[in-house]
């Protein structure tokens, strides 16, 4: 099959999208494969590393509301759009799938036009401004969360497909122990990180609790997000706070999903991607929405979650060190809990996620 794949902006919108090339690769199903993306996003720096053909866009976001300014967005838009058409025509795709961000509006909205079949993979539990747009115009639309489903008016285009990367993750080969971090093995381990990014809120958490967490039974392992390393071990070092052996602090984990296995419960924002992998694994979690993020997308995501016992969600506004402690000791100091949760992840968890989608596209292309 020859697939065009169009997304980006964040690694929520790429990560997904590299699984499935991944899959159809090893199911031998890729006769080739082309990546649109625009010109400044993550995508244009992740997807040659990946050694997949790459070629961008010009193109800028949509105000929310459509005023006057949007003219100039409006003319890039269709710009964009004519550009799309000539790549579509030359590399000639048998499908077009697009995984959000604004410039899989153009790319999608092109191929809907030269009568290409196409696919929108929706990650979120609110569904994107571009995916909304797109969903009047696409064959097939693939959706993660509940939530979603109810938000798109096409109700026979839906097909609950899960994201590819937890199909990724639950099919990995390649596995990490405590003891590579400088804990113990065998000793139940939280796991505490912002996201890809990092979080000063969550961060702030920690430190303050550090006292209590230092006397647990427990290990903490605490990943503050690259931006944020320095200025965690100089408040340590300013503030003289100690630091047991329970707890190791680090700037970032590279492959972090090797190590989730071993990890008893996750404290961390409640992005796409990391739901995903939780649910992959079967990782029980303390969810924290970031309040950042677009019609707080992050809430509804964990709001799914804690619906099923997987996740419990806790709001940053109401965070405190008591009820972010306490979270925490309920999952690790009384196993039967950690395993009903575990289990309702696991059971949350799509693992043939890219499979699904693969068959889609077969469905649309035949
Ligand atoms: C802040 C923001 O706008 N996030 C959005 C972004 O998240 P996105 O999906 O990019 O980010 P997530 O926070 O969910 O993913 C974090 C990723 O970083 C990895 N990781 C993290 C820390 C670390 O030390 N090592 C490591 O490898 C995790 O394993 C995971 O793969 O796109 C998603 C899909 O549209 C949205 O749901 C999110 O709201």
């Amino acid at each position: 099959m020859r697939v065009l794949v169009t997304g980006g902006g964040t690694g929520g919108h790429i990560y997904p999208m590299l699984a499935l090339i991944k899959r159809m690769k090893e199911r031998g199903e890729l006769e080739d494969v082309l990546f649109v993306g625009s010109k400044r996003g993550l995508e244009s720096e992740l997807v040659p590393k990946e050694g997949i053909k790459f070629k961008s866009l010009e193109i800028q976001g949509f105000k929310r509301k459509l005023t006057f300014d949007n003219f100039k967005t409006l003319n890039l838009f269709f710009k964009s759009v004519r550009e799309a058409k000539k790549i579509i025509k030359e590399f000639k795709p048998d499908v077009v799938i697009g995984s959000g961000g604004y410039v899989s509006g153009a790319v999608v909205y092109a191929a809907s036009r030269l009568k290409v079949p196409t696919i929108i993979h929706e990650q979120n539990s609110v569904v994107g401004i571009t995916n909304k747009f797109l969903s009047h115009f696409v064959t097939k639309i693939a959706y993660v969360f509940d939530g979603a489903a109810s938000q798109f008016s096409q109700k026979k285009k839906l097909v609950k497909t899960g994201n590819p990367r937890s199909q990724e993750v639950a099919e990995m080969t390649e596995f990490a122990r405590l003891t590579d971090f400088g804990l113990e093995n065998d000793v139940p381990t939280v796991l505490v990180f912002g996201g890809s990014q990092g979080s000063k809120a969550i961060n702030d958490k920690v430190l303050d609790t550090l006292d209590v967490l230092n006397q647990k039974p427990y290990q903490v392992m605490f990943v503050t997000g690259r931006h944020y390393y320095n200025e965690v071990k100089e408040t340590i070092a300013n503030e003289q706070l100690e630091v047991q052996d329970n707890i190791v602090i680090m700037p970032y984990i590279d492959n972090m999903t090797a190590i989730l296995p071993e990890i008893t419960a996750v404290v961390s924002r409640s992005g796409a991607t990391t739901i995903a992998e939780l649910t992959a694994v079967g990782t029980p979690s303390i969810l924290i929405p970031s309040p950042n993020v677009t019609h707080d997308h992050q809430t509804k995501n964990a709001q799914d979650l804690e619906k099923t016992g997987a996740a419990v969600v806790l709001a940053e506004s109401d965070l405190n060190d008591y009820n972010f402690v306490s979270s925490i000791d309920h999952i690790l100091l009384d196993a039967s809990y950690a395993k009903k949760m575990s289990l309702a992840a696991k059971k949350h968890g799509i693992n043939d996620a890219s499979d699904r989608l693969i068959e889609l596209m077969h469905n649309i292309t035949q």
